[in-house]
């Protein structure tokens, strides 16, 4: 055995990041391994929320926009999102969401070299950056969407290429590229990297400035914690915020919104990529997430991530032969999740959550696990894996309630 329950405990009663357990809320009984899809409440949040709600809407009514420092809030939270991802303050900030800012980002960016018709991806990247790019390629005169495989695409980007779009961590099996040669590799054949950070920001070091990265859009609700459906926020470098202008042309982004004027006059800067009204309680409830890192470097937390994923590998390459890991062996080459493949994936997951371990199964066949340091246990990982192994085991995934699939997964 890699490692028994009394070396587990150790392992967490010498980890660093221990006391931050305690910056968030977490039923009891339950091990939550699903931080990768919906971050965990933090403690702060419901107390924010209910000052955001009572005090500052409820007394302080419109004033707050003003007052309560509601109109800065896309800006405020984007510059404590750019101390985690590596970019300067005035160069990130919080809006819609992942999809609609890659909307915003692909046709602004698209448009500053017409002459080049390629918007690559890659196949099997999440859905929705797909989807949206086949819009967003419809509608830029002469773009066109071209998906290759994983292995294919630092060989195809060309003089044809336009803008590269890539999710920096793979939703399913967490593969990582690497941001600063693959940028530069497309920087060199004179194209554009739009990088999709949901799986990244909050969960592995970033240095967005530092290798070169031109565009970016993350997501809220994950590793930063910022509720369900927390906005998502958006990244473009300094060098290149004057040029892009925004398809959505809301007045939030215009220059002079209380100008109330018939011309669109895009805002300076990051502020020119907003659309409308920010959601403020939403806002409020983001900020709390990404305060939870207050005074935690992302070393650190990548620094649990790797031996918490590791420990886990190790516990399921002894204990349940029957499941394979598919995610790298090689830390720089991954996220913070690990994933395994089995014909059953989906009812060893329903079974595990019955039984208090929450992660997720991913279509066709892959069980899915967030690693998240600042709330996640060696005591958690060792007993979510003998839970998993005890149900391997037993076949009680096998009862046939553990089919029943509902809408979300
Ligand atoms: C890589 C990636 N991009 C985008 C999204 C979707 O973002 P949104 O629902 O904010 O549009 C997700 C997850 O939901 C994701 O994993
Ligand atoms: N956004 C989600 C939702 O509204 C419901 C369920 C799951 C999600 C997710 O975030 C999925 C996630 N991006 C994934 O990587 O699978």
């Amino acid at each position: 055995m890699t490692i028994d329950l009394a070396r587990a405990r150790a392992l967490d009663a010498e980890d660093p990041l221990r006391a931050c357990r305690d910056r968030f809320l977490l039923p009891d009984g339950i091990i939550y391994l699903d931080g990768n899809s919906l971050g965990a409440l933090p403690a702060a949040t419901p107390e924010r929320q209910r000052r955001a709600v009572e005090q500052e809407w409820g007394t302080s009514l419109i004033r707050s926009w003003n007052d309560h420092g509601w109109i800065e809030a896309p800006q405020r939270v984007g510059a404590k999102i750019a101390a985690l991802i590596g970019a300067q303050p005035h160069e990130v900030i919080v809006a819609d969401s992942v999809s609609v800012n890659l909307f915003k980002l692909i046709v602004a960016a698209a448009s500053l070299t017409p002459e080049r018709p390629t918007l690559l991806s890659e196949a099997g990247n999440f859905h929705t950056d797909l989807h949206i790019a086949s819009g967003a390629a419809e509608l830029v005169p002469n773009l066109g969407l071209e998906i290759a495989e994983r292995e294919a695409i630092e060989a195809r980007i060309g003089a044809d290429t336009n803008l590269l779009l890539l999710t920096h961590v793979h939703f399913k099996a967490g593969f990582r590229f690497d941001m600063a040669s693959v940028t530069a590799r497309a920087k060199a054949a004179g194209a554009r990297t739009l990088w999709d950070l949901s799986h990244s920001a909050g969960a592995v070091p970033l240095h967005l400035n530092r290798d070169g990265a031109e565009l970016a859009v993350g997501c809220g609700y994950k590793y930063l914690n910022g509720g369900p459906g927390a906005p998502a926020f958006l990244y473009v470098a300094e060098h290149l915020q004057e040029q892009l202008v925004s398809p959505l042309r809301g007045w939030m982004g215009h220059a002079a919104p209380f100008a109330f004027t018939d011309d669109y006059v895009p805002a300076p800067g990051i502020a020119r990529f907003l659309a409308g009204t920010p959601p403020i309680l939403a806002m409020a409830a983001l900020e709390s997430g990404v305060d939870a890192f207050d005074g935690i470097t992302m070393d650190a937390i990548w620094a649990k991530s790797v031996a918490l994923f590791d420990l886990f590998a190790s516990l399921v390459a002894e204990t349940c032969p029957a499941l394979a890991c598919i995610s790298p062996a090689d830390a720089e080459r991954r996220g913070s999740h690990i994933s395994f493949r089995h014909p059953h994936a989906f009812e060893i997951c329903q079974a595990l959550i019955a039984e208090g371990v929450i992660g997720d199964f991913r279509a066709p066949d892959v069980v899915r696990f967030g690693l998240t340091p600042l709330y996640l246990g060696f005591e958690d990982v060792f007993r979510a894996v003998a839970i998993m192994a005890d149900i391997l085991d037993t076949g009680r995934w096998r009862d046939p309630r553990f089919a029943v699939r509902g809408k979300v997964t």
